[in-house]
């Protein structure tokens, strides 16, 4: 099922910097949302809607650049006239949901470029970002949540916090090879997600934002951005291991 939320009014084409929560990322999950973001025309989409072929759980790839893709990110096919009509359909409403697999063509409409966003909270790629990962774990609020009048402390008790346990993160780090797998995963799952869309000839971009560790989601966003993309279908999966 693809599930399309459109923000609320009339989308504008280019992003938005507010680093707002977004509500449609956090319905999805209990743990905190690997970004906060808004963008202009975002949709949540969730894990079977790029198809089942790949098992994909759309995870994400810890490029900054967007992932390469055979096919070209040009109009190779043009979408049926009815596709367009409920694209448009969609727009005005503030959320709709479409049930079809193939319905994820229907946001491939002339002269819009589609990226998608993947998301994750990330982790410490070399034994020397396991401080400073931990740090950026236990600074957020949404990991440690202090009384407002102690928030004044966030910040110290992240240094402490991470400075004590880097040793012993370090040790269980080191035994899997010097740092976290989350990287090259979600690497594979986001190639694995190009190969998928370019196979539909629906070609789109991915890139991936991370919460904790690079690359950071504002980083991806300026990408996003760069490229000029209209359409951003956002997608974030908590890989447990
Ligand atoms: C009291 C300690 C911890 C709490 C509370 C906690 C909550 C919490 N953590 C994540 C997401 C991640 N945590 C990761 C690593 C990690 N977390 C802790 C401690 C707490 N986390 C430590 C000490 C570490 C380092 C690894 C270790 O020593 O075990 C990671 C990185 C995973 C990776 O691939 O490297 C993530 C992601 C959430 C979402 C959360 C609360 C909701
Ligand atoms: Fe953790």
């Amino acid at each position: 099922m693809l599930h399309v939320r459109l923000a609320p009014g009339p989308a504008p084409r280019n992003l938005s910097r507010r680093w707002d929560s977004s509500a449609y990322l956090h319905s999805w999950c209990s743990v905190p949302c690997p970004s906060r973001l808004s963008l202009s025309r975002t949709y949540s989409i969730k894990s079977s809607s790029i198809g089942s072929a790949t098992g994909l759980c759309l995870g994400q790839c810890c490029r900054i650049k967007p992932l390469s893709c055979k096919c070209k990110l040009g109009r190779s096919s043009q979408p049926p006239p009815d596709s367009r009509q409920h694209f448009s359909a969609s727009s005005s409403a503030s959320e709709a949901v479409l049930t079809a697999q193939s319905d994820i063509r229907k946001l491939f409409v002339a002269n819009e470029k589609i990226g998608v966003l993947l998301l994750n909270l990330g982790g410490p790629e070399t034994l020397d970002d396991v401080q400073p990962f931990l740090f950026n774990l236990f600074a957020d609020p949404d990991i440690i949540r202090l009384p407002r009048v102690f928030r004044f402390l966030q910040k110290p008790l992240a240094q402490f916090i991470s400075v004590a346990r880097a040793p012993k993160s370090k040790e269980g780090y080191a035994s899997i090879g010097g740092g976290s797998p989350l990287r090259q995963i979600t690497d594979a799952q986001g190639e694995a997600l190009m190969e998928a869309l370019c196979g539909k000839d629906i070609p789109a971009k991915v890139y991936v934002g991370m919460r904790y560790w690079h690359p950071f989601t504002e980083e991806a966003i300026e990408q996003v951005g760069a490229f000029h993309v209209s359409i951003t279908l956002v997608r974030f999966c908590c890989l447990l291991y």
